[in-house]
């Protein structure tokens, strides 16, 4: 990529944005992420955190799979947290949430890819937009069962305020995100939603993937 990246086209890749580490999968993990983009699943996040996640070379293996899978789709991949990680595998960019390396410190180290932000108040949105974040993740919307040190359930409201306070960026929502509550999510102001488990463990991977995709792609 020459530039960062046009707001219309992330707007696109947020549509249905697959967020997992193996600590989220019952079947192999890069079997996940290829039925999830066969269903749809249009940007993926590389989120290897938790009690049993893995650390050191096996991690960065499953990274290097899953970055591969999606080249070859043609679909962004996305490491969380990890710059070092994101730069050694040449990803497409990376997500970091308020207490991780100051966006402005990453913006610097990462050049035009991708750049991520987790944001939980109109304040959080606006400081990342001034350093220069591409998205925001907005949430958790509903309760999960995901993340261990989520903040407070904020429910789409926050999506409407945010909006109505004239942040006008690319904005992702996440947190307990299932096919039924992705309308009211996209409905809310975010241009896509952000999911682990109702993907992960899905009976049927694709088919999961499919069906919040085509709900996302009301707008
Ligand atoms: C990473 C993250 N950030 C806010 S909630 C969450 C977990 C979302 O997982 P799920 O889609 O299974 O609720
Ligand atoms: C915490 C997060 C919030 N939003 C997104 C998109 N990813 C994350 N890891």
């Amino acid at each position: 990529m020459t530039g960062r990246i046009a707001p219309e086209m992330m707007r696109q890749h947020l549509r249905m944005y697959l967020v997992l580490g193996s600590v989220n999968c019952i079947a192999e993990p890069e079997w996940v992420v290829q039925e999830a983009m066969v269903g749809g699943a249009t940007m993926v996040q590389f989120r290897e955190k938790g009690r049993a996640a893995l650390t050191g070379e096996p991690r960065i293996q499953l990274a290097r799979r899953i970055r591969n899978l999606c080249r070859q789709a043609g679909v962004p991949f996305i490491v969380n947290d990890d710059v070092g990680l994101a730069l050694k595998l040449n990803a497409d960019g990376v997500h970091i949430g308020q207490d991780d390396e100051s966006a402005a410190s990453v913006r610097e180290r990462i050049g035009k890819r991708i750049l991520g932000v987790s944001a939980h108040t109109i304040e959080e949105a606006r400081r990342a937009i001034h350093h220069g974040a591409d998205y925001i993740g907005v949430g958790p919307i509903y309760p999960t069962v995901s993340k261990e040190d989520a903040k407070p359930v904020q429910g789409p409201g926050l999506l409407r305020a945010m909006r109505a306070a004239g942040i006008d960026m690319p904005i992702v929502g996440i947190g307990g995100i299932t096919a039924e509550k992705a309308e009211e999510v996209v409905g809310a102001g975010a241009d896509g939603v952000a999911v682990i488990s109702a993907v992960t463990a899905a009976g049927s991977v694709r088919d999961a993937a499919a069906s919040i995709r085509a709900k996302a792609d009301v707008i």
